[in-house]
């Protein structure tokens, strides 16, 4: 099974093919089970979540691109254009999508791809829709495609055709719309396709976010939670948290549970770095699973080329889990290379689980393909 997005190997502190996290795994100590558990950490989660574009750290560009949007509307006093944000998870889609209601004070209706299989759901959506109203479509990319077509003719003429019947006794009514704003999220932007990405006026893409933005999240974080923290901690904590203010926040509950519990309830350097090591996160950010997805290609597969499939396999992981929730962040660090022949060691790979590197020629294993 693999996680719900944005959870990651990483924040677990257990391998991400169980899909439960750390969260699932206290649960289960504690007899709550792991849906309320992942309840526990969306409430959690909410409660750090900024309100306004004020609080909104970093992403500088976006914020002031969306600003504009926002303000010329209301200049206006019109309804924005439809808007499209994209980026990895736990970037701030969401968070930026509740703001855009917030700012706009505009109620906000909340869906997905995925829970909309039929064009009858989203006409259903779209014809209580109050006037000025934020539709947020999280996961967009994964609309039917009969409801992604009847959201092409929505969004540009806030009209929809409902046909009722069915066969040659079907009829096609016409649905006027109140003027709305949809606002889009999506992971994977490249699998919308063009008519619907045209249809956005304005599309907003997080990237990950520095050290200094996240010590920012972090501490901003640490005051709603009435926790009293070091600026070295939460520079420690910043620098291990894989850009994704997501994970910030969830190492830093870690890290105040082990203060209150372990030490003196303030998050110094001392509770950080114990904190972490608890939850194995090492000095670049990453967990268990990462480092055992690097030793194997190491020592395993002497480096590689190594198919993505069989290095799973020697991790004991779901290949989605290893493609999707490890290796972004270690690609992006430059601690493995995806090439056609398979995944290959990098120097920095081989001096980060603190081998040598094989000499050139020395045995590597042939490629091995994906299963
Ligand atoms: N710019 C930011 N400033 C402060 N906190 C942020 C920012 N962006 C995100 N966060 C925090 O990170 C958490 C996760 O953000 P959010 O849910 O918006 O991510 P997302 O991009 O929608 O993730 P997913 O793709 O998994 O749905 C939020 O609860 C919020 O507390
Ligand atoms: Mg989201």
């Amino acid at each position: 099974m693999s996680p719900a997005p944005g959870t990651g190997a990483f924040e677990s502190g257990l391998s991400a093919s169980t899909g439960t996290g750390e969260a699932g795994e206290r649960a289960g100590e504690r007899g709550v089970t792991s849906a309320e558990s992942s309840a526990l950490e969306r409430a959690a989660e909410a409660a750090l979540r900024p309100r306004r574009l004020a609080e909104f750290v970093g992403q500088q560009v976006v914020r002031e691109q969306l600003s504009l949007v926002l303000d010329a509307a209301a200049a206006r006093g019109r309804a924005p254009e439809h808007m499209l944000l994209s980026g990895p998870p736990g970037l701030g889609k969401t968070t930026l999508a509740m703001i855009i209601a917030a700012e706009l004070n505009a109620p906000l209706r909340i869906t997905s791809g995925p829970a909309v299989q039929h064009a009858g759901d989203l006409a259903a959506i779209l014809s209580s829709l109050e006037e000025g109203e934020v539709l947020f479509i999280d996961e967009i990319h994964r609309l039917a495609r009969p409801a992604e077509e009847m959201l092409y003719m929505a969004m540009e003429d806030f009209r929809v055709d409902v046909v009722v019947g069915k066969g040659v006794g079907a009829t096609s009514i016409p649905l006027e719309l109140p003027p709305f704003t949809a606002v889009g999220a999506t992971t994977r932007a490249g699998l919308l396709p063009s008519p619907l990405r045209d249809r956005f006026g304005f599309t907003g893409h997080l990237d990950y976010y520095r050290p200094a933005e996240l010590e920012t999240v972090i501490t901003r974080s640490a005051a709603r939670l009435e926790v009293e923290i070091d600026a070295e901690a939460a520079a420690e904590i910043a620098g291990r948290c894989r850009g994704t203010p997501r994970i910030a926040n969830r190492l830093l509950r870690r890290v105040r549970d082990w203060s209150q519990v372990r030490g003196s309830g303030r998050i110094d350097l001392e509770a950080a770095h114990a904190a972490l090591a608890v939850y194995e996160v090492d000095e670049r950010g990453l967990d268990r699973l990462d480092r055992a997805v690097l030793r194997a290609l190491c020592e395993r597969f002497a480096g590689g080329p190594v198919g993505l499939g069989t290095l799973a396999v020697a991790v004991g992981e779901e290949t989605e889990t290893v493609e999707t929730m490890v290796e972004p962040f270690l690609v992006r660090e430059g601690l493995i290379s995806r090439t056609p022949r398979g995944r290959i060691a990098t120097p920095a790979t081989w001096a980060h689980v603190g081998l040598a590197a094989p000499s050139p020629g020395a045995g590597t294993t042939p490629p091995l393909g994906r299963f």
